[in-house]
């Protein structure tokens, strides 16, 4: 950002928005001279006496003339005092000096613009900083309160490009982060967000003052009432001016408010405790991500993802015992069956990373209630094969393949419609794969170009069982079919080229619904039911794959992942590394509901390169990033064939590999189906530097690793998504031992 080149900025009106402006420019330095206006002598002296102006006077008119080009005046006064301040704008302000408010409503000032100048003129910019509190006046001014602030700018198709640049810059210098939007979006949005709740709060604190009780009522009132009815001690006039000049988006807030209040007013007076539910966790599951979004917690928020960079800095070896978080394929199915099943299934150990988050939304956006996840643990109502409701809206699956697919099979035989999106990765990704089977089963599908998202999938379609020999080895697929059968006419099979992870045909079983499988093959009919049951979640083994391959490439590492999920459909990477020379114990081996756990030991002697067999390839599918780390570790030559499937993930995690691997100066090669890396066998194996995980988060946790064996540091591109599915890996790096920062 280049410093911003303001004259002399005026501030009209030295409260809590217009005083808290004039202290950050001041504090950053970027203007000639500060000064304040203010009705009253006694605000005046105090804007200068604490600092937040140069000088303050109460007479406007005189001030303006003094003004030059490249000047800057903001108007911070009550939203109907602005018409009054720009009549005196107008007569007395000289060209070239640029406008900009602060009101609540910009329907009203662009009026109120109208009404002065016939037009909104050019050197007018409205904006919105939406940092009001309760607290008001001059003393409340903090030169802080913009910083990592979002504000609003709204301007018109007549807006001068360098006044609206100078107004974004004076927000930029003050620490806040400029959006734009529309007028009226603006108002629409604030009515919603702003405008009701304060309604909402003075009607309530009003109500419970006349209540011949209320001197009780406030005794007793706790931190409840408290946190919810802070707003209502808001400057009255202001807020006054706020409903006068919002009218008409602020009665359609509170009708729709209104109505909804009415139905849950129905849901208490009838004891309908699953709609209470239902109100109660999706209110409580959006306020969650909300303080998460504010408090900057999450890496991503599903609809605009941050920039993370990870910084990886050579290190040692690693060493200690963790558990990585749960398995994300059985996490999405658990979501998935526990709302199809009769009864209350509860579930330990869920994933709480974005991928299974989307699923599980997308069942409580078709009313279904989950209460949870609370440190993994979830219990969901199921409302039985029949009972999902037809979204709102879309069903936005975010990066998460699985969710997408498995949810076409699971929606082509209900009896509303509905359209799945995702983000830029998945909206690149192929769905013709599960369109076209559901499709000879009778189901009604529309893809966008080339079969790619968005999927929109009719309701309404009987359909009838097939029998399906799968073109690839994709345990996607299999369960879109299989779950699809679960709603079609007689027998549904699928018979798969080489084994594919089994989560869903085990899970059904667990709930109670027969699934017959013989070989390469599995069968189940339609029209059953499945029973709620409890699912204990293991410890994913992709996510454990990082620190299995960061134990066998640093020496000195000696490192215990406790309670892992070893699904033989899974233990491709345990095999392929085993291969490859890799010390790798499984100790207390167990099953846990239905399905193999073991605590992994693993400890580092030296790799050597391997042609790893073909068909371990879907028993290691999401591994290979971390396989070819340890592949640039080994003695010698590793071959890999036969993984198209990789060019089809979350990116093409050959070339992305093949890209971040030349770059730290490793030598590889790609085939269109697999790679072969040479191994080195030096202290350090890679140089430093920056390497592009394009969005992929296995590739972004692949390249951390290596920087146990590199010369210099690794920095990491677009790291954000590694919250789809490890959101605490950072974390658990660091435990035990890896250097790894975000920035
Ligand atoms: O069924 C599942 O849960 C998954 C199957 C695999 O995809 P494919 O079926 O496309 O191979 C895997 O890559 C994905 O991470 C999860
Ligand atoms: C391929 C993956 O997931 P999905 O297909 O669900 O996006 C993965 O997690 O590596």
């Amino acid at each position: 950002m280049g410093k911003a080149q303001i004259g002399r900025l005026v501030v009209v009106g030295v409260g809590l928005i217009g005083g808290s402006f004039a202290l950050a420019l001041k504090a950053a330095s970027v203007c000639r001279e500060v000064i304040g206006v203010a009705l009253e002598e006694s605000t005046c002296e105090d804007a200068v006496r604490l600092g937040i102006v140069d000088r303050a006077s109460t007479r406007l008119k005189e001030i303006l003339p003094q003004l030059e080009p490249g000047d800057l005046v903001f108007v911070a006064v009550p939203t109907l005092a602005v018409e009054s301040v720009f009549s005196q704008i107008k007569e007395y302000m000289p060209a070239g000096v640029t406008i900009t408010d602060g009101a609540s409503v910009k329907g009203s000032v662009v009026r109120a613009a109208e009404r002065v100048w016939g037009c909104v003129p050019g050197f007018l910019v409205p904006g919105h900083p939406i940092a009001g509190s309760e607290k008001s006046g001059v003393t409340a001014a903090r030169d802080d309160l913009y910083c990592d602030h979002r504000i609003i700018l709204t301007p018109l198709p007549n807006t001068g490009d360098d006044h609206l640049r100078r107004v974004e810059q004076a927000w930029q210098a003050a620490g806040a982060e400029v959006l734009k939007m529309p007028v009226a979006e603006h108002d629409e949005v604030l009515a919603a967000t702003s405008h009701l709740p304060h309604v909402i709060a003075f009607s309530l604190v009003d109500t419970l003052a006349h209540d011949a009780e209320n001197e009780n009522i406030f005794r007793y009132a706790a931190g409840g009432f408290r946190d919810f009815t802070r707003i209502a001690s808001s400057d009255p006039v202001m807020w006054r001016d706020i409903m006068l000049a919002n009218r008409d988006a602020i009665l359609k807030a509170i009708d729709l408010y209104s109505l909804n209040l009415s139905s849950l007013r129905g849901a208490i007076a009838s004891g309908d405790s699953a709609a209470l539910m239902g109100v109660f966790t999706r209110a409580k599951a959006a306020r969650d991500h909300f303080t998460k979004m504010l408090a900057k917690q999450a890496y991503s928020d599903s609809m605009q993802a941050q920039e993370i960079t990870f910084i990886a800095q050579p290190s040692g070896a690693v060493s200690g015992r963790l558990r990585v978080p749960g398995d994300k394929s059985m996490s999405h199915r658990s979501i998935m069956l526990g709302s199809l099943a009769e009864g209350l299934t509860e579930v330990e150990g869920f994933l709480e990373g974005e991928d299974a988050l989307a699923t599980l939304q997308a069942f409580r956006d078709m009313g279904v209630v989950i209460e949870g996840p609370y440190d993994g643990r979830v219990t969901i109502h199921g409302v039985g094969l029949r009972g999902l409701k037809a979204p709102p809206g879309s069903l936005y699956l975010g990066n998460s393949g699985t969710s997408m697919r498995l949810l076409a099979g699971l929606l082509a035989g209900q009896d509303f419609d509905v359209t799945l999106t995702g983000d830029e990765s998945l909206s690149k990704r192929p769905m013709n794969r599960v369109a076209n089977p559901l499709r000879d089963m009778g189901a009604i599908i529309e893809t966008g170009p080339e079969g790619r998202p968005p999927l929109l999938i009719k309701g309404g379609s009987q359909l009838r069982g097939i029998h399906y020999p799968l073109p690839m080895a994709s345990a996607q697929v299999k369960s879109a079919v299989l779950l699809a059968g679960l709603y079609a006419d007689g027998e549904t099979s699928t018979v798969e080229p080489a084994p594919t992870r089994d989560h869903t045909e085990r899970m059904l079983q667990g709930f109670g619904y027969s699934v017959e499988r013989n070989g390469a093959q599995a069968t189940l009919g339609g029209g059953g039911a499945l029973k709620a049951c409890h699912i204990d979640v293991p410890a994913d083994i992709s996510s454990a794959a990082f620190f299995m391959v960061a134990a066998a490439i640093s020496p000195g590492s000696d490192i215990l992942l406790e309670h892992v999920g070893i699904n033989p459909t899974r233990d491709g990477v345990i095999n392929i590394l085993r291969a490859m020379g890799a010390d790798i114990e499984l100790v207390n081996i167990r099953e846990v509901g239905g399905e193999p756990v073991a605590d992994i030991s693993v400890r580092y002697t030296p790799l050597k390169g391997i042609r790893i067999p073909e068909d371990q390839v879907p028993l290691a599918i999401d591994e290979f990033p971390a396989l070819f780390i340890a592949a640039a570790c080994a003695e010698g030559e590793t071959v890999l064939t036969g993984a198209e499937e990789l060019r089809v993930k979350e990116s093409d995690r050959i070339q992305a590999m093949a890209n971040g691997l030349a770059a730290l100066g490793a030598e590889v090669r790609t085939t269109p189906d697999g790679i072969v890396i040479q191994g080195a066998q030096e202290e350090a194996v890679f140089s430093g530097g920056t390497v592009d995980s394009l969005g992929d988060h296995r590739i972004a946790m692949a390249f951390s690793v290596a920087s146990l064996r590199a010369k210099d540091t690794i920095r990491i591109l677009h790291c954000a998504n590694v919250a789809t599915s490890f959101p605490n890996f950072a974390e658990l790096a660091t435990g035990v031992g890896l250097k790894l920062q975000l920035a």
